[in-house]
């Protein structure tokens, strides 16, 4: 049966659609959505939930003249199938593929690039009176109408304090600025805190919304009195809106209200955004939609369903018959836990240990491991939603108060409080440890998700320890020591598996700024930070085949560093080799080259001074890397065994025996 959605391949052949033929491509694009996503895994039950939203904005609007801005980016699929990039979807979050988020180098009707939430009302702002001015440089009179500026964004971005920043800039301008807030009751899990109380109170008082209607329709209907609603309507039906409380928080910042109107009807969307879009001044319509619209498991699956089904795995909807199952292998060696699971499950442990102990996460409840906590300890768990600097301003009144909170933030975003790590945890020596998850190259996600940043935000800042775990006993025993000790503690590890070793009966306190040599060899000396020494293993593995027996070293901290370690091994090897997984510009490496000039020890970077232990930094490269399979993303970076051992052997002079192959 052909699709309509076939004849889509701009924004505007959905123009000359009547808006039942507008309701029927929602359709196909949730089904289109439903195929792909189920069979190559993506972030799926927000989509589901915008498929009427873009086809009722780009019906009305003209991309990428007007901007249609999308808030993070992860329900924007629809919004991609629409403006040319239907038949690619299939590639999504793949390498080389299509960006798992809006990406302004992808395509023109991408306005704003994003992954990290909250940010679509202050592009909206810029980009508002950004061409208010040029139209002012241009000699005052537009003759065609400004562009059209909408921010599509969600009940639980709104939660991020930065969205509100923007909302009071707006307000304040009187910015024409149209606000689509895409109200589903969830953020990845039910959405938090008073705000969503307030849009979820909305949410269900349909009588308001259908009330205000009849109400207004009875007036215009009494005899005598209708002539008066006509004149006075107007003012009337404003101080009505007055009345209704679902705008009264936006009304009190000088923003007109829209709703609440129902997201999957692309009439009713269509012409609360006709309303919007007349209105001189600040509008936000307030869609209700269900997150996983279409999908039973998800629409029906009640909160559960809608946070299962957040992201599909590959393969995890089979329109065909589901393939047969093949009988797990009882000899099969068990699969590593992940590391956020022990960490999640470790949380529990200390805290029954200390009852000072608390779990913070930014709504980011089961991707940090922390809704095992929430379970099994409720009172020593919190969400503040999505606003990582609450989340250590919080962290810094419970630890004012005594308390030892560990705040579990995925290392990416925790970027956005950068500030309350300097000025609230490390200049005040608070006791908050950073648990800081998806360190290092987390793949699909791509570059806004990468956490390749913190070792050198981290370092450079007088007070904090930084750890990382080789695996996920030191993980044990790093949160336990983070916990234990006196001030900012930080300690990363990475998306996914860990090692597979095997888990402490007990967790220890390790010494602080104490390394430890893992193998003993000679002539180059591989010194791992974190997951750079499971590389640094496999590089040692492939350079004895070359007939080098390298020493594999774990340095553990970036600060403080063990010195004494350095200066061990550069003393009796001819190349250190640094590696770990985050930017070279200030990272690990670099504390070891400037423990050298600090305290003596004779270094080069590799290819300086002949007859000083050359030193060979391994780690992610000055430029943002790309989505893809982790294992693709590293070998495209040369983080992996091979790649190094290739390296040393190059620096070493010795020909052969290393594999060709990444
Ligand atoms: C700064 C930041 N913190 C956390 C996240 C992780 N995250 C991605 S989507 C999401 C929930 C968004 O909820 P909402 O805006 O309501 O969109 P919905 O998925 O409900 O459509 C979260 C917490 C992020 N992208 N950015
Ligand atoms: C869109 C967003 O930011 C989250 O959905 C993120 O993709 C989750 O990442 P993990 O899958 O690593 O938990
Ligand atoms: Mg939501």
């Amino acid at each position: 049966m052909t699709r309509l959605l076939d004849r889509i391949d701009h924004p505007q052949d959905l123009h000359g659609l009547t808006e039942a033929e507008l309701q029927q491509v929602a359709q196909e694009v949730r089904e289109h959505i439903i195929d792909t996503v189920g069979e190559i895994g993506g972030h799926f039950g927000a989509n589901l939930g915008t498929c009427e939203i873009a086809v009722a904005l780009h019906s009305l609007m003209d991309s990428p003249r007007d901007k249609i801005l999308w808030d993070v980016g992860h329900q924007a699929y629809p919004h991609k199938i629409l403006t040319g990039r239907r038949d690619e979807l299939s590639t999504i979050r793949k390498y080389e593929g299509l960006a798992p988020f809006c990406a302004i180098h992808e395509s023109p009707h991408d306005i704003m690039g994003a992954g990290h939430a909250s940010t679509s009302i202050g592009y909206g702002v810029g980009l508002r009176e950004g061409a208010r001015l040029r139209a002012a440089h241009a000699g005052g009179g537009a003759e065609e109408p400004a562009p059209r500026v909408v921010a599509v964004i969600g009940d639980g971005a709104m939660t991020g304090g930065v969205a509100f920043e923007a909302a009071h800039q707006a307000g304040g301008l009187g910015t024409p600025l149209v606000v689509l807030l895409n109200d589903n009751g969830m953020s990845i899990s039910p959405n938090v805190g008073s705000l969503s109380r307030y849009f979820q109170g909305v949410r269900l008082k349909p009588r308001l919304w259908h009330g205000r209607e009849r109400v207004e329709e009875a007036l215009t209907d009494l005899p005598g009195v209708g002539g008066i609603v006509e004149r006075v309507g107007p003012t009337l039906k404003g101080s009505m809106k007055l009345l209704n409380a679902e705008g009264e928080l936006w009304e009190s910042l000088d923003w007109a209200y829209v709703g609440p109107v129902d997201g999957h009807d692309v009439h009713a969307l269509r012409q609360a955004l006709k309303q919007a879009f007349a209105a001189d001044r600040p509008v936000v319509v307030h869609a209700k939609t269900i997150k996983g619209k279409g999908f039973a498991p998800a629409e029906e699956g009640g909160l559960e369903g809608m946070e299962t089904w957040h992201a599909a795995k590959p393969g995890s909807i089979v329109a065909r018959a589901p393939a047969p199952k093949v009988p797990a292998d009882p000899d099969a060696p068990a699969k590593p836990p992940q590391y956020t699971q022990v960490f999640g499950r470790r949380m529990i442990e200390e805290v029954r240990a200390d009852r000072r102990v608390v779990g913070i996460t930014a709504a980011m409840n089961s991707g940090t491991g922390l809704n095992l906590l929430q379970v099994a300890e409720p009172d020593h768990y919190f969400d503040v939603g999505i606003a990582e600097q609450q989340a250590l301003l919080f962290a810094s009144g419970l630890a004012l108060e005594g308390l030892k909170p560990v705040a579990a933030i995925y290392s990416t975003f925790l970027q956005r409080a950068y500030d309350q790590i300097v000025h609230d945890v490390c200049l005040q020596e608070l006791d908050v440890v950073l648990a800081m998850d998806r360190a290092g190259l987390v793949g699909d996600d791509g570059p806004t998700h990468h956490g390749v940043f913190d070792i050198a935000y981290l370092r450079s800042l007088p007070s904090i320890v930084v750890a990382a775990p080789r695996d996920e006993a030191e993980l044990v025993h790093l949160l336990h020591t983070g916990i234990a000790h006196d001030g900012p503690f930080a300690l990363r590890y990475p998306r996914g598996e860990a090692v597979g070793v095997p888990l402490p009966e007990r967790a220890r306190r390790l010494e602080i700024g104490k390394g430890e040599v893992l193998r003993r060899g000679e002539r180059v000396a591989l010194l791992g930070y974190g997951s750079g020494v499971g590389v640094a293993l496999e590089a040692a593995a492939l350079l004895r085949e070359a007939g080098v027996e390298a020493t594999v070293a774990d340095a553990r901290w970036a600060k403080p560093l063990d010195v004494e370690l350095v200066r061990a091994l550069a003393s009796s090897h001819e190349l250190l080799v640094t590696l770990e997984e985050g930017v070279l510009a200030g990272g690990f490496g670099t504390a070891v080259l400037e423990a050298g000039e600090e305290h003596g020890i004779p270094l080069a970077t590799a290819g300086g001074v002949p007859g000083v232990t050359q030193v060979l930094r391994v780690g992610m490269p000055d430029r943002y890397v790309t989505h893809g399979a982790p294992k693709l993303l590293h070998q495209e970076v040369g983080f992996t065994g091979a790649a190094v051992a290739r390296r040393v052997a190059t620096a070493l002079g010795v020909r052969g025996g290393v594999p060709a192959q990444a």
